[in-house]
């Protein structure tokens, strides 16, 4: 934690805290040499399920060491309370840190934050004490040594609100790397969020900077404490945007000691590589709803009509099913039963018609018979010719290169433009040269699971940035998390993707978690009150149904816009990060994709250092970020170049520039020679005096 505002004067309490931490962080250190040194037994044998039994041990024993690593930034506790005497038992004083630590006789010594007894650090208040007479914080420098503590009393007099100034001290530490977690200031209301029940799922629609990542990481590592084993079994998933995105975050779950979460983009997760691009049209109709009704019809139109039955001999008799037999076997099946298993089914089916004749002639033919049919020549010729094997390349392959066949499978779902957008305009020679599409692998995904049911479920899904992905993209986690639950993140401000999936009821419908939580965050942690004022006037046009966001913090020259002329416009900005690193902490610019790398050959020209996003995993003071990437992540300052040319890049260039505003945790520097859109001028003439 930060340097709390109020310094305390107790000194020798202080040291006793100190001599606290270490004995605290020497019992940590004996809990993972303890782990370490302790033998796995390993079963003897080299059968399938041995192996399996012995990598897991070892797998849970390296991942119990890396859980119990004491981290050089993270220190181990946060805060303490002190309960009235006799709440728990023969311990009135507790400390709460990121996980537990216990002398080693089993006296704890530290208490993990996501247990019972930690609630009322988060959630005690004067007026509802549950039983804790104070509430301690403790700050902390950047190499977690203790360098200070503040006591919040909650019976006798009332003094000034501490909380809010750790809370303030907390948001605005200087950021040096990736995503912090905020486990020592969570809010009430995010609490709530946080400690959910693992069903239902829980939706979380929030604005800019109001913690929903955060929540979402939380929420994770409290799952894990409460429901370990349910969530083992299955697997918990974090599906953010992007790569930049996710390593941006990936140190908050291994700080709080969980080291077993995937943390991937959904194309990832779906597994198919993709190597083709869409126009915009193609893309949105490939992500909606309707196309899974095409692509249905599509799989089940390469199942015919039979014009013959089956012969099948045995010795000098005959046997004869006939076509319109075969028929209704086909028609039966269809309506019932996935593509692939409904093959197996219908050689059953016509050997089973078989198997009735023997019976009338006599004979008493077993199941083995009955198989040895179903796998005959005959009938596996039948089946190959009436129900033939596909794969899903196949069917989309046909649906996207032949137009006819397109109309008649999309039938009243898709208009003829929408259908011309879908045809390839050169169709690849074969399934098997086709260069898929994202938004292809969605659909191969979903024709994957007409044709094969999936096995399996996730534990638990969290997806972020949820409102830019498609119906057919929800479709296909919510395949991936059929009895698991979901934690939805997003901000349907900010829904940038023409394919986005509406508002959170049809987005929980695709994903088929209609009994999900919808809750609502609106007070905005990471950005000032000025510069969400500021973007906030883009809402009436991007999202009139949302309230307008409220900031916890305001903060002294905020936001400023300049104007400049083009020819000045490379100095400006400049002059503008030049201004931002004399700041502490992380600066970037943040442009229209087009214009980001000449930007940066600009700051680079101007003596400074600038790295552009994903360029490196090193942390650098300035980093150029594309517009297109900037979603999730923030700054201390950021200085944005040309909102104009945001706007006009894209179709949603306007909800782009609402993520960009937002970036900032202390600062806003705005630099155009083109008028700012219509939306933001008005106040940029007010801002306009105050340069950097
Ligand atoms: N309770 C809190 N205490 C301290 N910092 C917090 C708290 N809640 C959120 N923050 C900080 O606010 C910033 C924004 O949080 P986060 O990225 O989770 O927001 P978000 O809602 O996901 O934003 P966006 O919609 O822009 O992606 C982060 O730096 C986070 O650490």
């Amino acid at each position: 934690m930060a340097e709390p505002a109020l310094i305390p004067t107790h000194s020798t309490e202080l040291e006793a805290e100190r001599a606290f931490l270490a004995e605290a962080r020497d019992a940590l250190a004996r809990m993972h040499q303890a782990v370490e040194d302790r033998d796995v037994p390993l079963i003897g044998g080299e059968d399938n399920d041995e192996r399996f039994t012995n990598e897991s041990n070892l797998l849970a024993r390296r991942l119990r060491t890396l859980a119990l690593r004491d981290l050089p930034d993270v220190p181990l506790f946060f805060g303490l309370l002190d309960y009235e005497p006799g709440t728990i038992e023969e311990i009135d004083r507790i400390h709460i840190g990121r996980r537990h630590v216990h002398d080693g006789s089993g006296a704890p010594l530290v208490i993990d934050w996501r247990a019972p007894v930690s609630v009322p650090f988060y959630r005690a208040t004067r007026s509802d004490r549950q039983r804790v007479v104070l509430r301690r914080r403790y700050g902390f420098s950047d190499t977690a040594e203790l360098t200070g503590f503040e006591d919040e009393p909650l019976i006798g007099a009332a003094e000034a609100d501490q909380a809010d100034a750790f809370l303030r001290a907390e948001i605005e530490r200087p950021r040096t790397g990736p995503m912090r977690d905020i486990v020592a200031t969570i809010q009430p209301e995010q609490d709530d969020l946080v400690r959910a029940p693992l069903h239902p799922s829980v939706c979380v629609q929030g604005a800019p900077g109001t913690g929903k990542t955060a929540v979402g990481l939380h929420r994770v590592a409290y799952l894990l404490y409460t429901e370990r084993e349910r969530l083992s079994r299955g697997g918990v998933v974090i599906v953010g945007p992007n790569r930049s995105f996710l390593s941006y975050i990936r140190k908050v779950l291994p700080a709080l000691g969980e080291v077993d979460v995937r943390q991937i983009t959904i194309e990832e997760l779906i597994t198919r590589p993709a190597a083709g691009s869409d126009p915009p049209e193609a893309a949105r109709t490939k992500g909606d709803a309707r196309i899974a009704r095409v692509l249905e019809r599509a799989l089940w139109s390469f199942v015919g009509t039979p014009t013959d039955g089956v012969m099948y001999t045995k010795g000098s008799y005959r046997y004869r099913v006939h076509d319109y037999e075969v028929a209704e076997m086909v028609t039966s099946l269809r309506g019932s039963m996935k593509h692939g298993p409904g093959r197996d089914a219908l050689a059953q089916r016509i050997a089973h018609a078989v198997l009735v004749l023997m019976e009338r002639r006599g004979e008493s033919p077993d199941d083995r018979v009955q198989n040895a049919v179903a796998r005959s020549k005959p009938v596996k010729a039948l089946v190959d010719a009436v129900w033939p094997r596909v794969a899903p390349e196949q069917v989309l392959h046909r649906l996207l290169s032949n137009a006819d066949f397109l109309a008649e499978c999309a039938g009243d779902d898709l208009t003829a433009d929408e259908c011309a957008a879908l045809v390839w305009p050169r169709a690849p020679r074969s399934w098997k040269s086709a260069k898929w599409s994202v938004a292809d692998t969605v659909l191969l995904d979903e024709l994957d699971e007409l044709i094969e049911r999936r096995q399996g479920s996730l534990g638990h899904l969290v997806i972020d940035e949820a409102q830019d992905l498609s119906a057919m993209q929800l479709r296909a986690l919510g395949r991936r998390c059929r009895s698991g639950s979901a934690t939805v993140l997003g901000d349907l401000a900010q829904a940038t993707t023409s394919w986005a999936a509406g508002p959170w009821d049809q987005v929980l419908a695709h994903l088929q978690k209609a009994d999900a939580v919808v809750a609502e965050l609106d007070r905005g942690f990471r950005v000032p009150d000025q510069i969400i004022a500021f973007a906030a006037k883009l809402l009436p046009q991007i999202a009139p149904t949302l309230g307008v966001p409220r900031g916890v913090r305001a903060v002294d020259d905020a936001l400023s816009v300049v104007r400049t002329e083009q020819a000045s416009l490379p100095d400006a900005l400049a002059a503008a990060c030049r201004a931002a690193l004399a700041g502490q902490g992380s600066v970037a610019l943040i442009a229209a994709d087009e214009q980001i790398a000449g930007l940066r050959d600009t700051l680079t020209a101007a003596g400074l250092e600038p790295t552009l996003l994903g360029e490196t995993e090193e942390t650098a003071r300035l980093t150029c970020v594309p517009a297109s990437l900037a979603k999730g992540l923030e700054f201390d300052a950021v200085v944005v170049a040309e909102p104009a040319r945001i706007v006009s890049a894209e179709p949603r260039g306007l909800q782009r520039l609402y993520v960009v505003l937002t970036r900032a945790v202390s600062r806003l520097q705005i630099v155009h020679a083109e008028p700012l859109p219509s939306a933001l001028s008005g106040e940029a003439a007010d801002a306009e005096p105050d340069t950097p």
